[in-house]
């Protein structure tokens, strides 16, 4: 199975799937094509937000992408709403589905520890970024889509570029290699394509809903509790948002009133411990926020966004996950041990050492098709993110599960 994972190639169709194809509208296929991949799969088992891969009440990457698209539909069907009275001709619901289950396949084992350990890796061949790997993926005859698909799944407008000095921070963007389909997909779809804006809205969204309930289930209702009472205080709301934010903040008046929205109105329900509470809870965020979102048209152009409330909201619980979980000693802990697990793949890898049950050398052409070392390094990571977390953890931790997250101390 990883063999087939690693050197992964397009479905043949047969003549009879090809009239199949042809019937579909070309989104349709974008979608299908995405759902039945290898990389849509191995979502499953890459982390969202907390490394904890037996703990399957916590989300993984797939179930994000799901929640992706559930919250872009309901968006799509609002702005459709609207665009059917202005006459404009309504955004394709498959396209939407495409976008969303595609936009986070270049993701590596272990999320956003894994994308910040494989950037470091990779500093003198522009680094390692999970939206540039998901355009490399989505453009290299590997996984065939649209441009339309490609340009809503797009994130970032400018190239990571090719040299970086070890000192310089961790960058969003593309990779220079896709310089030249990204600015056709500019050229053909400006800046502002509505598609564009509903994905990166809703993959806002679902993690400003569900993050705070995955944080609930790891430590539980008291052991979260505890922290949120010690970590989460205005002043250390307001600190974080400085950096992660571009709302203006004069007073810490605002953030109170969202702390306490949450604490009365979400928190109680995702603390019952009860599921039937817990889902109306989650139930009532979601539509809160799909009530909220705004569409303007103006001149046959579409403005789509948060109001000011909402997107500090969504500011607010980033910083609320920052305080209790990001910047704690747990999460500190566990990604010393997945740097380590990485960097020992990454270079068993390179020198052709990784022999694990499955993948035996079959990744070994890659390899030696790469033109230089760059090339070489940049296939490494294509073939990493062919894995999934317990098998990095395996391969380097020689069978031991990553259940022992279970005994870090909190
Ligand atoms: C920054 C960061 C985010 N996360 C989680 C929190 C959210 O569930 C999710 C997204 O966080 P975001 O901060 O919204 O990151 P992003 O939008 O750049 O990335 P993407 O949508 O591609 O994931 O990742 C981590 O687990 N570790 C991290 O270091």
């Amino acid at each position: 199975m990883l063999e087939e994972r690693a050197r992964y190639t397009p479905a043949i169709y047969t003549r009879q799937s090809e009239e199949t194809i042809d019937q579909m509208s070309g989104f349709q296929l974008d979608h299908v094509r995405i759902l039945s991949s290898p990389h849509f799969r191995l979502l499953q088992h890459k982390t969202q937000l907390i490394p904890y891969p037996y703990n399957h009440l916590l989300r993984n990457r797939l179930l994000h992408s799901l929640e992706v698209s559930n919250i872009a539909d309901g968006i799509a069907r609002k702005v459709n709403e609207r665009s059917t009275c202005a006459d404009l001709s309504p955004l394709e619901l498959d396209l939407i589905h495409a976008a969303s289950y595609a936009h986070d396949i270049g993701h590596p084992p272990f999320g956003h520890a894994g994308e910040r350990i494989l950037d470091g890796l990779m500093r003198s061949a522009s680094g390692f970024e999970s939206n540039a790997q998901t355009i490399r993926l989505l453009t290299q005859k590997v996984l065939i889509v649209s441009k339309h698909t490609l340009a809503t799944v797009l994130k970032h407008k400018s190239a990571i570029p090719l040299v970086r000095s070890r000192e310089d921070g961790f960058m969003k963007g593309y990779y220079l290699e896709s310089a030249d389909i990204v600015q056709e997909l500019f050229h053909l779809y400006g800046n502002h394509l509505p598609e564009n804006r509903i994905v990166d809205i809703a993959d806002d969204v679902a993690n400003a809903i569900y993050d705070l309930r995955d944080l609930v289930h790891f430590f539980g209702k008291n052991e979260f509790l505890r922290r949120y009472k010690h970590a989460v205080t205005p002043s250390k709301v307001m600190e974080c948002l400085q950096f992660s934010t571009h709302e203006r903040l004069d007073s810490t008046l605002e953030i109170v009133c969202i702390l306490h929205d949450l604490e009365n109105n979400v928190l109680p329900g995702l603390l019952s411990m009860n599921t039937g509470l817990e889902t109306i809870a989650l139930e009532n965020i979601r539509v809160s926020y799909l009530d909220a979102i705004k569409v303007k048209i103006l001149q046959h152009t579409m403005q789509i966004g948060l109001p000011r409330y909402q997107r500090l909201q969504i500011a607010v619980t980033k910083a609320i996950v920052k305080l209790c979980f990001l910047d704690d000693p747990i999460n500190f802990k566990m990604e010393e041990d997945i740097r380590d697990a990485i960097e020992r793949m990454f270079h068993g890898l390179y020198e052709g050492h990784v022999n694990v049950s499955g993948l035996g050398k079959a990744y070994l052409p890659m390899l030696e098709e790469a033109v230089d070392d760059i090339a070489k390094a940049r296939a490494v990571c294509d073939i990493l993110c062919c894995f999934t977390d317990v098998e990095v953890w395996h391969y380097t931790r020689k069978q031991q599960d990553p259940m022992v997250f279970c005994s870090y101390n909190y």
